[in-house]
């Protein structure tokens, strides 16, 4: 049964999770590109003219189908943040929410829903070099935010169905950064404020993938319009990076200096941060019935600090025509720019 194709060519589109940093982003995007657009987010953070808001949790069936009238592409870049460590939200957005998510756009006949996933999908705290999309899920995942990405991820790329019409892409970005974004950046400078910046976990040698914004952007907007029933995209996975992998430790330079702050110096062992950090972690276990604290040095820091991960694009290079459109370099130099208020003595 061939009942929805060929695909409608609307341009009108639901952004669940619009309201975020990648979200927004891809919002903009989208609407100079000529789409109308429907953000679906918990909560609104701003407003811009041709955009519809419907505040609403996506586990809400019915609020959902409200905001997907009409709408044949679904963007689905909604989660809790992955520093909220809370086991029951993670699996009730990113589990069962996106069941209902798939469920909704059944219902109110959506055609393609592309999913932001995450690279870390197979990152179990130790090097990962040139990654390519066939290794296997994280058997041990190095927090809830990742088990629960990865179940989501499944999910959806089950779900894609060319005879009942549903076509699903996931993208899985890596360190995403750019303009706004409320954490990489704010999280540094925060550290560097506190003295903390001084140390550099191993010896600073291991590569990683951080990824300008507007490349995540180009990807998720590339793999919905590649999205067809003969397209070889349908229901599998793309690792969208900056394609120029970089030592961890010179990209938080790059950062730090840019913003006026100090580079970090001096090499600590890995073995020796990494056992502090779990050790840290038992006790903030052990203890919270009597104390609320939550270590800043977790291990899954401590692992994305100090191990390679970086990932091959080459699948998104060679099923839908993918290629970085801002540089490293480029992208570093906007993100420290349009954060005046994060300099040293601002
Ligand atoms: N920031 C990064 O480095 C990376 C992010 N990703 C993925 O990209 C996506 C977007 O991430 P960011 O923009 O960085 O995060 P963000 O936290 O800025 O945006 C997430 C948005 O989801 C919304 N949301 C959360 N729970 C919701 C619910 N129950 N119902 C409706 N909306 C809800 C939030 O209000 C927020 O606006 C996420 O799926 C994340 O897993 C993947 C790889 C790296
Ligand atoms: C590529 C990728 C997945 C990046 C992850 C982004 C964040 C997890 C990092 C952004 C700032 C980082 C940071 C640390 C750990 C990883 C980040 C939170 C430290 C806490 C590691 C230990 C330190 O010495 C201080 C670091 C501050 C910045």
């Amino acid at each position: 049964m061939l009942s929805l194709y060929p695909l409608q060519s609307s341009k009108r589109c639901a952004v669940i999770g619009g309201s975020g940093f990648l979200g927004r982003h891809l919002v903009e995007k989208l609407l100079g590109k000529g789409y109308t657009v429907s953000v679906f987010d918990i909560r609104q953070s701003y407003e811009l003219p041709g955009v519809t808001f419907h505040q609403g949790d996506l586990c809400d069936k019915q609020a959902l189908l409200t905001a997907l009238q009409g709408v044949s592409l679904v963007f689905h870049c909604a989660s809790p943040a992955p520093a909220s460590d809370d086991k029951a939200l993670f699996q009730r957005v990113n589990i069962q929410g996106t069941q209902t998510v798939l469920q909704a756009c059944t219902e109110a006949g959506v055609q393609k829903v592309v999913l932001t996933s995450s690279a870390s999908v197979v990152f179990e705290g130790t090097d990962i070099k040139d990654g390519r999309e066939d290794l296997p899920y994280a058997k041990n995942p190095i927090d809830y935010y990742t088990e629960t990405k990865i179940e989501q991820e499944k999910l959806v790329l089950k779900a894609c169905d060319k005879e009942k019409g549903l076509l699903t892409v996931a993208i899985r970005p890596h360190g995403i950064f750019g303009p706004r974004d409320p954490q990489l950046v704010p999280i540094l400078v925060d550290t560097a404020r506190r003295g903390n910046m001084k140390f550099i976990i191993g010896d600073g040698s291991n590569l990683v993938d951080f990824t300008f914004v507007d490349n995540v952007v180009h990807g998720l907007i590339l793999s919905a319009e590649s999205l067809r029933p003969e397209s070889p995209i349908c229901g599998k996975a793309y690792h969208i990076t900056n394609d120029e992998p970089v030592r961890f430790w010179d990209f938080m330079s790059d950062i730090l200096v840019g913003l006026g702050y100090s580079a970090p110096r001096y090499n600590l062992p890995y073995t020796l941060v990494y056992g502090l950090a779990l050790l840290l972690w038992l006790l903030s276990l052990l203890l919270c019935p009597l104390v609320a604290f939550k270590p800043t040095f977790t291990p899954m820091r401590v692992a994305l600090a100090g191990k390679h991960h970086f990932y091959s694009c080459s699948r998104a290079k060679q099923d839908m025509g993918y290629k970085p459109v801002v540089g490293l370099k480029d992208g570093i130099r906007r993100t420290v720019e349009s954060y005046p208020h994060l300099r040293h003595g601002a």
